[in-house]
């Protein structure tokens, strides 16, 4: 899927049937105030979809509006095949989420909390409820603290208990909103390992966060949120090769190196001390070795040649026109 860079409303995507997540002009209105504002995504079967933006850019409201938590003002969309809300019976036994972390009791212990949950699934049959306690605790590696009353627990394995209530059934689909806020390095550790985890058993994890460092490393997938709006979405690869090249060429006289590439056409020529960088527009007349070929042809010696893409960070930073957490 190639990265949609969206600007002035963003294009409907078509319904295909390989997508587990698919919205259209998604809206919705608080008053006078468009938390999300016509969002059309595309999250592919099989992706880890990283859902980015910074605070405040409409992530939690898209969420609780795929879930059916809150209705839309405007716009459609499908779960898993499904039209929702309308096939919301058939379609949400097969998504699990965490969103807003769900309410448990600090004084049951975390196997005595999931107990409850699972009680309260109309499915969920007595004499199966051993199994699935079992291995839902084990999946998210709480086996040995199962029996710990809640409020003894970490941030870290309060998350995964959240999680391991949403693994109580099989899930083609989970959606996570922000599921290491607030979380030290090693439960965000944790956490993302689980992740992987679920991914490679096939699930599609859809995940919301403002730290593009969380996104870069356990997604295959983004989509970038600022102020409501889509701005972009599709795979990392793609994202990151939306973003323009620059050539940077080492040499002995920048700023002869400067008059020659400019000659060339290239834009945004810029000298700094022993190197010259400048625009390499994409599928224009001008590559790399263009550029070293006129510089030695006129007189200046290369001592190396680099094309740089932009970070997603760049990237991002370019789209939304703020900056983003990259590390905790
Ligand atoms: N119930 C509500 N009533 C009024 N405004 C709301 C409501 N819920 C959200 N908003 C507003 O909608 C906008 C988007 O909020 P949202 O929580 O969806 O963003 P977010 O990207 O999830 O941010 P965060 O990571 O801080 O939760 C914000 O301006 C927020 O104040």
């Amino acid at each position: 899927m190639l990265p949609t860079a969206v600007h002035s409303g963003p294009p409907a995507p078509r319904l295909a049937a390989g997508d587990a997540i698919v919205t259209e002009g998604l809206t919705k209105r608080f008053g006078e105030v468009a938390a999300v504002d016509g969002v059309g995504l595309q999250v592919p079967t099989g992706s880890v979809f990283g859902f980015l933006g910074p605070n405040g850019s409409g992530k939690t409201t898209t969420i609780r509006m795929l879930l059916g938590l809150i209705s839309p003002t405007a716009g459609s969309w499908s779960l898993l095949g499904r039209e929702m809300p309308a096939a919301a019976e058939a379609a949400l036994p097969r998504v699990g989420a965490l969103v807003e972390g769900p309410a448990f009791y600090p004084w049951l212990s975390g196997r005595d909390n999931l107990a409850r949950f699972d009680a309260a699934v109309p499915d969920g049959q007595r004499a199966t409820r051993t199994a699935r306690l079992d291995g839902a605790l084990a999946r998210v590696g709480l086996t040995a603290a199962a029996h710990k009353r809640y409020r003894a627990y970490s941030l870290g394995m309060r998350q995964r208990l959240g999680l391991a209530s949403a693994l109580l059934r099989p899930r083609d689909l989970l959606i996570l909103d922000e599921p290491t806020n607030g979380m030290d390095p090693q439960g965000t550790r944790e956490i993302r390992n689980l992740i992987r985890d679920l991914a490679s058993d096939g699930t599609t994890i859809f995940l919301s966060s403002h730290l593009l460092s969380e996104i870069e490393q356990v997604c295959t997938h983004a989509a970038v949120m600022s102020q409501g709006r889509l701005l972009a979405q599709g795979t990392l690869a793609d994202l990151r090769a939306a973003g323009e090249a620059r050539v940077r060429v080492g040499v002995d006289d920048p700023t002869r190196a400067t008059g020659i590439l400019g000659r060339l056409g290239l834009r945004d020529v810029v000298a700094s001390d022993g190197h010259v960088s400048a625009r390499l527009d994409a599928g224009g007349p001008v590559d790399a070795a263009r550029c070293c070929r006129a510089l030695v042809e006129g007189g200046v010696e290369v001592s190396s040649l680099a094309t740089v893409r932009p970070s997603l960070e760049d990237l991002f930073v370019a789209l939304t026109g703020e900056g983003f957490d990259v590390a905790r």
